[in-house]
């Protein structure tokens, strides 16, 4: 096992999940002078708009007639960048306890973070990729096979393959074409769920593009070698170099370690009060992971426990601060 890096920085207000709530969230700490920091187990901001339903158009939030997804989420970003808050991505919350002095520890798959109070705007739990389906992946997680692309640079002069049919397969091999020998993707459709732009650009890159291909098994001695692809159509199998291998097939979510934290759970959610507060002292809740008498899973109503959270967050670390905490528009340029 690695040993856990530690960030000895003590922030007022950690936030768990970086979906729309937590972005919203982090805006507001940021007005309320908050050092903040946002975790998320995904490699990018925005939760499930932007894993999910990147190029869907969201027609209920307050003062947009419709708004894609992405693009929200580029708004929410702008609004919170306002305030600096600290980003760490690719974390997942795994233990979350409270020290003698009160002290909030979250420790992370690669760190130990400290915090006076806790938002848990989590949604539907962490997303984790799935694993591709094919005989002796495992083997080579982390040795040639992996699910995201952290250093493009990395993978310099790589025969790469990327399996998966949607925005992130087809980004990924464009990525890795800039860098790699040679890159192959190959999907079992002959449709993309990808972007119409980025499938155009797919087809007239140097990519080659196998459709109605998965792969079957990978091989190597030691490191990763060669992918052997089969063809769902005739059965005919093929084998090809490869030392790299993306997997795009998309993430399940779970709320997995959240549930043993000692917080009060109903039908997989947090039980917060008014306050936004759980049952935890210092640790408050908000977006879809919450429930209570009459709870809606919206956007919308994310938005609107989002400042409720922290400003009762705000009195719980500074209790000489005033709940309300005046209007934005009295904000000095
Ligand atoms: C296809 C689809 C269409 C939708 N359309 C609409 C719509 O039109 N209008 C509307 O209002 N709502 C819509 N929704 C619902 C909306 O997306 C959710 O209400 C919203 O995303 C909730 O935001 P959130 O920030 O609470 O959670 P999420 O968006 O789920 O974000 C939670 C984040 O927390 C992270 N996370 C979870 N656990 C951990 C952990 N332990 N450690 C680190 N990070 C963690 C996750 O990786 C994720 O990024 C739609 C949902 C789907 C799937």
């Amino acid at each position: 096992m690695t040993e856990l890096k530690h960030d000895e920085q003590l922030y007022d207000i950690t936030i768990i999940g970086g979906g729309p709530c937590g972005l919203f969230t982090s805006f507001y700490a940021g007005i309320r002078d908050a050092k903040t920091k946002i975790i998320d187990s995904l490699p990018q901001l925005g939760g499930q708009l932007a894993e999910l339903y990147p190029e869907k158009y969201i027609y209920d939030v307050a003062g947009f007639p419709k708004v894609l997804a992405r693009d929200l989420v580029n708004n929410l970003k702008e609004q919170s960048a306002q305030y600096n808050p600290t980003v760490c991505l690719n974390e997942r919350v795994i233990g979350l306890k409270k020290l003698e002095d009160g002290t909030f520890e979250l420790t992370t798959n690669s760190t130990v973070h400290l915090s006076k109070t806790v938002i848990i705007t989590a949604g539907i739990g962490a997303f984790t990729p799935r694993s591709l389906p094919a005989e002796n992946t495992k083997d080579f997680e982390g040795k040639g096979i992996h699910y995201f692309i952290d250093n493009l640079q990395s993978h310099k002069g790589k025969k790469a393959l990327v399996v998966g049919g949607g925005d992130s397969a087809v980004d990924y091999a464009l990525m890795l074409e800039e860098v790699c020998e040679k890159v192959t993707l190959i999907h079992r459709r002959d449709q993309f769920r990808a972007h119409e732009e980025s499938v155009k650009k797919l087809y007239d890159s140097s990519i080659d593009v196998k459709v109605f291909n998965e792969l079957k098994s990978v091989h190597g001695d030691g490191a990763l070698e060669k992918a052997v692809l089969i063809n769902n159509k005739d059965k005919s199998t093929e084998e090809i170099d490869a030392n790299l291998i993306i997997g795009a097939l998309g993430f399940s979510a779970s709320l997995g370690p959240i549930m043993e934290w000692g917080l009060e759970i109903e039908d997989s959610m947090i039980v917060v009060n008014t306050k936004m507060e759980t049952n935890i002292p210092g640790v408050y809740a908000a977006g879809d992971i919450v429930t209570y008498p009459g709870k809606v899973k919206l956007i919308a109503t994310g938005f609107g426990e989002a400042p409720t959270a922290v400003n009762n967050a705000k009195m719980f670390f500074d209790p000489n601060a005033k709940l309300h905490p005046g209007h934005s528009s009295n904000r000095k340029e």
